[in-house]
C-alpha cells in the first residue's frame, strides 16, 4: 500500500501542478533513486554507472548497497547524496568565479552534503566555513569534513546571527534552510508525519530569520545561494523574493538543459528551480540565487600590530612533521595544546579571525599529537588529500580485515617492528595502526567505529571489486 498524503497538502499540489498532480502521486509510491557523488581527489577513475546529469562528480547506483559494509565510505572516497541536491553545482559554476580564493559559507551543514560538495569545487586557496547550530549534528558534520580530506574547512557551531561579527567577510554563501520537508517524504515517512500547515509558516518565518541573521555577512556583490527540500512558495521563492526586495539584491537566473526536467519558477523577477520526482531521478528540492548590491571595496589593512589567536608550532615540531604532506610551504603549522594542525599558509589570518569570533570545533587538517620528542599521527592526516604516503608504511588490507579494523578489532598483519602503519583498502588510507612488537595498536576514532555485526558474505557491488567470501 502506498502512502496516505496530508490532506491539505495533496490539495495544494493538485492546485500547484494542475494536470501533472497524478504522475506526481504516482512517483511519490515509486522507491527513492539511491545516489553517490564521488571524492575526484581519492577517486579520480572513470566509474561505469549513469551520472548524474548536473553535476560532474555525481552517480546513480542500480540498487542501495549496504554503505556501511564499503571501506571507501570511510575513507572518503564518495558522499551518499541524493540527487536533486546536487543541483547546487549549477549554481556556484554559473555564477561563482570558482577560480578565485573565495570565502564561502555553508550555514547550515550538517551532515556535510553541501558542505563536501562546495570543497570539491572551490580552489585549494579558497576558504570554506562549514557552520551547524546543533552541536551533535556539528560533530558528524567535522566528521565528514574530516573524511573528505581537503584541508581548507573551518567547521563552526553557531547561531546565524553570531555570524553578524563578520561584517562583509563572505563571497558566497548557501543557505540549506531547515524546512518542513515536503520533498522528503517518500524517504521519510517521519517528514509527512510532522507536516502541517501550520509548519510550513513556522518553517517560512524561521527561513527569514535566518537569511536577515547572516546577510550582514554577505559582502557587497556577493552571491547568496538558498536552497529547500520542499516545494511550497511561502518556504521558497516568496522568502526570496521578499529578501531581494527588502535589500534591493539582484536575482539570478540559472541555464538549465531541457532534458534535465528541472522546472524553472518566477515570482516578482526572483527565478527559482525545482525538482519533482516525477520529472527528475531525485527527491524534492528548491533552489534560488541572488547577488547582493553594491561593489565590494578591499578594507583597509589596519596599522596596528594584530594579536594572533592561533599559535605556530615551534619550529623543532614544525621540522618532524614538515615532510608528513605533500607541498608543506602551503601550509601554516599551528598548535594548540599538543595538537598541531595545518592551514593553508594564505588563509592564516581569515582562520584566524574565525577563532576570534566563533565557535571552531575543527580547521584545517589535524597532523599530529606532540608529547615531547614522541609524535603521534592523527586521523585527520591518514585521509587528508594531501598526506605524504612516501614517507610511511602502508599495509593493504582485504575487505574482511578493513571492515574489522573499521570495528575497531584486532588485526593481525604480520612482522615484527615498532613502527606507525597507515593501513589502507583499494589504495585509500583508512587510519593508523601502531605494531609494538607482535601486537597491533588500532587508532581508528572509537566514536567512528562501525558497530554492525558483518554479515558471513562479505561483498562490495559495482564498480570493479568482487565477490568476496570469508
Ligand atoms: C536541510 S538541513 C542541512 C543539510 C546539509 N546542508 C547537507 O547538505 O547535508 C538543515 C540544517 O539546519 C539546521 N538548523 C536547524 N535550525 C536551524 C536554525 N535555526 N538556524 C540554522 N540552522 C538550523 C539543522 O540542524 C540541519 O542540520
Amino acid at each position: 500500500m502506498g502512502m496516505e498524503l496530508p490532506q491539505s497538502f495533496a490539495q495544494r499540489m493538485k492546485g500547484q501542478l494542475g494536470p501533472d498532480y497524478t504522475r506526481f502521486e504516482e512517483a511519490l509510491q515509486r522507491p527513492a533513486p539511491t545516489s553517490i557523488r564521488l571524492n575526484r581527489k581519492k577517486l579520480p577513475g572513470q566509474p561505469n554507472m549513469p551520472r548524474i546529469p548536473w553535476t560532474e562528480t555525481g552517480y546513480y547506483l542500480p540498487e542501495r548497497p549496504q554503505f556501511t559494509l564499503d571501506p571507501r565510505l570511510h575513507a572518503g572516497g564518495y558522499y551518499v547524496q541524493e540527487a536533486s541536491s546536487m543541483f547546487l553545482e549549477q549554481a556556484l559554476r554559473q555564477h561563482a568565479d570558482l577560480g578565485q580564493p573565495l570565502h564561502v559559507l555553508d550555514l547550515c551543514g550538517a551532515p556535510g552534503g553541501k558542505t563536501t560538495h562546495i570543497a570539491s569545487l572551490i580552489s585549494p586557496d579558497s576558504l570554506l566555513v562549514a557552520n551547524e547550530v546543533i552541536r551533535s549534528r556539528a560533530s558528524i558534520l567535522a566528521e565528514n569534513v574530516t573524511k573528505w580530506g581537503s584541508g581548507n574547512v573551518v567547521v563552526t557551531n553557531n547561531d546565524p546571527r553570531d555570524f553578524g561579527r563578520l561584517p562583509e567577510f563572505f563571497d558566497v554563501m548557501v543557505v540549506d534552510a531547515p524546512c518542513s520537508g515536503e520533498g522528503m517524504f517518500r524517504k521519510d515517512p517521519q517528514a509527512m508525519n510532522e507536516w502541517s500547515d501550520e509548519n510550513v509558516n513556522l518553517c517560512a518565518q524561521r527561513q527569514q530569520r535566518i537569511l536577515m541573521d547572516v546577510w550582514e555577512a554577505l559582502r557587497p556583490g556577493g552571491l547568496l545561494i538558498y536552497s529547500t527540500c520542499t516545494w511550497n512558495l511561502a518556504e521558497n521563492e516568496q522568502n526570496i523574493a521578499w529578501l531581494a526586495d527588502q535589500e534591493n539584491a539582484q536575482p539570478l537566473s540559472l541555464t538549465l538543459d531541457p532534458a534535465w526536467g528541472v522546472e524553472a519558477t518566477s515570482l516578482n523577477g526572483v527565478s527559482g528551480y525545482r525538482f519533482y520526482p516525477h520529472q527528475v531521478q531525485g527527491e524534492g528540492f528548491f533552489l534560488s540565487v541572488i547577488r547582493k548590491a553594491g561593489e565590494y571595496e578591499d578594507p583597509q589593512q589596519s596599522s596596528k600590530k594584530k594579536k594572533y589567536k592561533l599559535t605556530l608550532a615551534g619550529k623543532k615540531e614544525q621540522a618532524m612533521v614538515n615532510n608528513w604532506l605533500v607541498e608543506p610551504d602551503r601550509f601554516a603549522w599551528v598548535q594548540y595544546g599538543e595538537v598541531i594542525s595545518a592551514i593553508p599558509e594564505n588563509l592564516f589570518e581569515e582562520v584566524d579571525q574565525l577563532y576570534q569570533n566563533l565557535y571552531v570545533i575543527y580547521a584545517g587538517t589535524e597532523i599530529a599529537e606532540a608529547k615531547g620528542k614522541k609524535l603521534k599521527p592523527l586521523q585527520a592526516l591518514a585521509l587528508s588529500q594531501y598526506i605524504n604516503k612516501a614517507v610511511f608504511r602502508t599495509e593493504e588490507l582485504n575487505l574482511e580485515s578493513a571492515l574489522r579494523y573499521l570495528r575497531k578489532e584486532d588485526i593481525g598483519i604480520g612482522g615484527n617492528s615498532n613502527n606507525w602503519i597507515l593501513l589502507q583498502f583499494g589504495g585509500l588510507p583508512l587510519g593508523w595502526a601502531k605494531q609494538v612488537g607482535n601486537r597491533l595498536n588500532n587508532y581508528y576514532p572509537k566514536e567512528w567505529r562501525i558497530r554492525m555485526e558483518l554479515p558471513q558474505v562479505l561483498e562490495l557491488k559495482g564498480w570493479g571489486i568482487k565477490k568476496l567470501e570469508r
